[in-house]
């Protein structure tokens, strides 16, 4: 039996669908991601450092190269967020493939929970960087003003809860979902810390217009960066156990009961539900029944 498909069958199987995918995803991003790209961009002279967040899940895929452009001229800090989520056993090889690309600082953050200790060194961090960057120009009394960017539902609105629940003992100030496009105010100034004092801006998730490639675009759709029903959730789910058969990650063999691992997401689904019980009866037509009824 095949256990997985080939990264060209793959793609084949996926472009069809990613295809209608982005178009829809292109819709999308005329609305308040125009927007709040366009007010980004206004509002970046005033920044003295950019704080961009991904899912560490996917380091490598999706970040919005339209914000690349501006991170040469501001001390920029990369934060891999959801790292409870992700494989991060080979971190340091993460780390200097990013350094690879130009990305020299780099935290890992899991900023549901309480007392992370990368999210308390992220202020230090971003402090060293702004007071050490080239055009750096010392005044008593400074504040700062930071920016934070990345595409949506990577965790940017729950980040600044957090690093102000570290810094300032305050509660949320910043709206959380499940979905993605939760924040859509465009840079709402949140104050993070008194000494000095600190302000982030929260932008609305941007992502890039055009996604580079299918593999990219299952990616960020898996990770929720993408509303589900715009790429069908059925792809989703088939993308994810083509992704764990690639990396013959067979977990889900004995988790849900299969005889062996299979291909077959209508299978592997049913499995599933047969397993969690959410399964319906339903009355099955017969050749008579629909005699009788014509
Ligand atoms: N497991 C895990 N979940 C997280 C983490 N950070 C955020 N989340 C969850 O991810 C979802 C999105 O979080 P948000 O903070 O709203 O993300 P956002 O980037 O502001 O989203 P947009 O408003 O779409 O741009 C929520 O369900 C959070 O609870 C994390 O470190 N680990």
């Amino acid at each position: 039996m095949r256990i997985s498909h080939t990264l060209l069958n793959a793609s084949s199987k996926f472009r069809t669908v990613f295809d209608f995918g982005e178009r829809q995803v292109a819709h999308w991003f005329p609305g308040h991601m125009a927007k709040g790209l366009k007010q980004m961009r206004a509002s970046l002279r005033k920044v003295d450092c950019i704080i961009e967040i991904h899912d560490a899940r996917i380091p490598f895929s999706g970040r919005n190269p339209l914000f690349q452009e501006n991170l040469d001229v501001r001390p920029h800090l990369l934060i891999l967020n959801k790292m409870d989520l992700a494989d991060t056993s080979d971190k340091m090889s993460i780390l200097k493939q990013l350094e690879r690309d130009g990305v020299k600082n780099v935290l890992l953050t899991d900023c549901l929970k309480q007392r992370d200790t990368s999210v308390k060194k992220i202020i230090p961090l971003v402090i060293d960087l702004i007071e050490n960057a080239p055009r750096f120009h010392r005044e008593e009394n400074r504040s700062y003003c930071l920016m934070v960017i990345g595409v949506p539902n990577v965790g940017k609105s729950s980040l600044i809860n957090a690093i102000r629940r570290t810094n300032l003992k305050k509660g949320k100030a910043s709206r959380v979902g499940g979905e993605p496009g939760i924040t859509k105010a465009v840079l709402t100034k949140i104050q993070v810390c008194e000494r000095p004092v600190i302000h982030l801006l929260d932008t609305p998730g941007v992502l890039p217009p055009k996604i580079e490639n299918v593999e990219t675009g299952m990616k960020l759709a898996l990770c929720g960066t993408i509303l589900d029903h715009l790429v069908g959730e059925d792809i989703i789910a088939d993308y994810l156990l083509f992704s764990l058969n690639r990396l013959q990650r067979f977990g889900y063999v004995e988790r849900y009961d299969l005889e062996t691992p299979s291909d077959d997401i209508q299978h592997v689904l049913k499995c599933i539900a047969v397993k969690l019980g959410k399964t319906q009866r339903v009355k099955a037509i017969t050749g008579v029944d629909m005699m009788e009824n014509s």
